[in-house]
């Protein structure tokens, strides 16, 4: 059995712990995939370049209230596709590449790894490796719900969706979180009719309740939106695609040309077999570690989707960062940070918050007070004629520190990094807001505005 310094399970973050430092470890990474996991192939990258694309397809639209009068004659999927896959396979292939080729120290298997025993990976290709250190960051997959009928029927993923070789008329949505509604806006920019369906009666219920009850509302106005559905059956009739529903109204159906499943994804730690190792999981199927990044096995790190509650990339390139570093200086752990970890959603509006929802404070106990900013308030906001966006922020009124932040409207994904700033730096709201200067007029006196209205002493 041939026996490594290292072995690095899968490409996504994983892939980013090697540098010149590891230069004279014998190292194994093991990728079943195309390199560079799921952000890069089927994740946040192609799916920012298509709602990018669908912002500018969207423009027309939102041109008229501003007395702009434009028309979009179509959207040339095909060219879309490629252009946005044209840029991402051939680095994809070249990290592969770079590797195989210009790595000396390191071996690349290709297979699908499975624990067979302690620190026994069964790498997929015929060959069982042993290793003094792993680091598991196989990441997640899509969950596939239970629908009696919906193997047979046939359905994408964000996989396989944004390869369709053309675009349906119409489109039905399962599921009603980050997904669900990114692409949901995607397709529906491009002319697509969506029907989004939702389990609870509202869209992204684990944002804030202000932010959720007012995307759920305009989302109403945008999608077939079929709230408090529960899906009874799937099938496929004449090449389309019926889903038997069961809500309010009681039986209904659904029909589309295409299905896409959007109902959360799973950490990979089942098929990797880490129980064979003796790594422990949790209910969820997240491999447990601690602060260090570490399993309960010596020698075992995890990080990403496999290991971690929130499964987003900065999360899981921060928690490589401190892979990296542990397995370097394992006299001087690191610990990772996951006090403020924010989160936007590249939907129509874009969400981006961080830290307490109202619903997490009330629950907490936590003595709190809160401030909304509308869009429609501010300068900027008169110029874009925005009637929906608000920004709202939920304070400790005795230190002034930032509990939470939520902004929904345009650029909330860029509006709120000087809020994250503040939390992790210990700011107070009074020091943001009356510290600095704010450029005037621009979208961030959203944030300033917001700032000045909380009701606290610092
Ligand atoms: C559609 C979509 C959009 C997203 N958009 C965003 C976004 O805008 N912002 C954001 O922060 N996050 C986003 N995310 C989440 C983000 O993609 C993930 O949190 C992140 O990619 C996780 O990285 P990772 O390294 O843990 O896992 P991955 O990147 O998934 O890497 C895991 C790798 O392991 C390989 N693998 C799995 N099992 C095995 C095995 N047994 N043997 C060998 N190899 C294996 C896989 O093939 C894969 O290459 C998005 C996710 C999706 C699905
Ligand atoms: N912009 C981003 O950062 C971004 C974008 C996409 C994905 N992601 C990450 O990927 C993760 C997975 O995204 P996701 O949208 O698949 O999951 P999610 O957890 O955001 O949403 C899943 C939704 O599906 C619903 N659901 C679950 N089972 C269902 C069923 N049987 N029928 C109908 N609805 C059902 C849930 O109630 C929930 O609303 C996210 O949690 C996020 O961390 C991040």
């Amino acid at each position: 059995m041939r026996h490594f310094d290292l072995v690095i399970i899968g490409t996504g973050s994983g892939n980013s712990i090697l540098d010149e430092r590891f230069d004279d470890w014998n190292v194994a990474i093991v990728e079943k995939g195309v390199f560079g996991g799921t952000c890069l192939n089927v994740g946040c990258i192609p799916t920012k370049m298509f709602v990018h694309t669908a912002n500018v397809a969207s423009t027309p639209a939102a041109g008229t209230k501003l007395g702009v009068d434009s028309e979009l004659h179509g959207v040339r999927w095909p060219e879309i596709r490629d252009r946005v896959f044209g840029r991402i396979d051939p680095i994809a292939a070249g990290g592969k590449r770079y590797r195989v080729e210009d790595c000396p120290n390191v071996t690349v298997f290709t297979g699908e790894a499975k624990f067979v025993g302690p620190k026994q990976l069964d790498t997929g290709t015929g060959e069982v490796i042993t290793a003094d250190r792993f680091v598991l960051a196989a990441g997640s997959r899509p969950v596939v719900p239970e629908i009696p009928g919906i193997v047979e029927t046939g359905f994408h993923t964000n996989d396989t969706v944004m390869r369709l070789d053309e675009l349906p008329r119409r489109m039905i949505v399962l599921g009603s979180g980050f997904v669900a509604t990114e692409f949901a806006h995607v397709f529906s920019s491009f002319g697509v009719d969506v029907t989004l369906i939702a389990r609870s009666g509202a869209v992204l219920r684990a944002e804030d309740e202000e932010v959720s009850a007012r995307f759920t509302e305009l989302a109403a106005q945008r999608w077939d939106l079929r709230l408090n559905r529960e899906t009874v059956r799937a099938e496929r009739v004449d090449g389309v695609v019926r889903l038997h529903l069961n809500g309010p109204n009681g039986a209904e159906v659904v029909e589309a040309e295409e299905l896409l499943v959007a109902v959360g994804r799973t950490p990979n730690s089942d098929t990797l077999d880490v129980a064979a190792t003796g790594v422990a999981t949790h209910l969820d199927g997240r491999v447990v570690v601690d602060e260090f990044q570490r399993t309960g096995v010596d020698g075992i790190w995890a990080l990403g989707d496999i290991s971690s509650p929130f499964q987003l990339k900065h999360v899981a390139n921060h928690e490589s960062r401190v892979v990296q570093h542990n397995l370097l200086q394992p006299e001087k752990l690191l610990a990772s940070d996951h006090r403020f970890v924010p989160h936007a959603v590249f939907s129509s509006p874009t969400i981006a918050a961080v830290g307490l929802t109202e619903q997490e404070a009330r629950a907490s106990g936590v003595n709190y007070v809160t401030a909304v900013q509308e869009y429609a308030g501010i300068a900027y906001g008169w110029a874009m004629e925005d009637t929906t966006g608000f920004c709202k922020l939920i304070a400790d009124p005795e230190t002034g520190r930032l509990l939470g932040a939520h902004i929904i409207g345009p650029e909330a994904g860029t509006l709120i990094q000087p809020l994250i700033q503040a939390m992790h730096f210990g700011q107070t709201a009074r020091t943001i807001a009356t510290g600095q200067y704010w450029i005037h007029p621009t979208m961030p006196e959203l944030v300033e505005n917001a700032l000045l209205k909380l009701p606290v002493k610092h």
